[in-house]
């Protein structure tokens, strides 16, 4: 099957955490991270109702407005569907990614978290236009983790896939060169700018870090 989705880039995406943004709120980190140089933005809040989310996602989508910068939603189909998304990221305990690709369409971005060999040997891989491979490193950010990969297991994963991988799990901008060198196309993070102190500078420091890995 061929997707013809709406384009996107995987060098820099924040998930986000409305709480540990805290007093800089939602908005402004996102919309401070964007000007940083993120590429990718997800949505993903475990407490708000989907009305909550219906609310939140419209509003991140008016700001990212001709910024290049796709939405994405964590889990949550029925968000994705009303607040006019660009896409959906589900884990392997989520929607079902077939279900998921009928429900948003084939223009719809559409993410899967893989954590093993045998998740991605599992995965219906044509539905999809990514992998979030992770964790890399243990994280305070999402209970009940899966087991970290390292960067071998990052690698292990990263060769065996055959659609574009963003790494996820306790990674900022000192990890870009060795996410890249393990073969994924990007990091994706929340606490390393969710909650810093300027959401601009933290992005602005994974483009900079990649910047240099790229310089001879
Ligand atoms: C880019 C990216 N990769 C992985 C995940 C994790 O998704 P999931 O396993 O469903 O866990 P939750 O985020 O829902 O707690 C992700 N969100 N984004
Ligand atoms: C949302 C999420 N998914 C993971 C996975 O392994 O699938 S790790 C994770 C949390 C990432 O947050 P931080 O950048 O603060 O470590
Ligand atoms: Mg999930």
């Amino acid at each position: 099957m061929s997707l013809t989705h709406t384009p996107f880039d995987l060098s820099l995406y924040l998930v986000t955490d409305a709480r540990l943004c805290r007093d800089y709120g939602l908005e402004r980190t996102v919309a401070e991270a964007v000007e940083g140089g993120v590429t990718l933005v997800q949505l993903r809040d475990k407490h708000a109702s989907d009305a909550e989310m219906i609310r939140q996602a419209k509003q991140l989508k008016a700001l990212l407005a001709g910024s290049g910068v796709p939405l994405i939603i964590n889990d949550r189909l029925a968000v994705a569907l009303e607040s006019g998304a660009d896409g959906l990221h589900v884990g392997q305990s989520d929607t079902a990614v077939q279900a998921a690709r009928e429900a948003l369409g084939d223009s719809a971005i559409l993410g899967l978290s893989i954590n093993t060999l045998a998740e991605l040997k599992a995965a219906p891989l044509a539905q999809l236009d990514y992998l979030g491979l992770g964790p890399v490193f243990a994280t305070a950010s999402k209970r009940d983790h899966a087991s970290p990969l390292g960067f071998d297991g990052l690698a292990r994963l990263a060769r065996a896939a055959s659609l574009p991988c963003v790494a996820i799990g306790g990674l900022d901008a000192r990890h870009s060169a060795q996410v890249r060198q393990a073969g994924a196309q990007g990091l994706a993070v929340i606490s390393a700018i969710c909650g810093q102190p300027s959401p601009r500078d933290a992005a602005l420091a994974f483009v900079t870090a990649r910047k240099d890995a790229l310089t001879p």
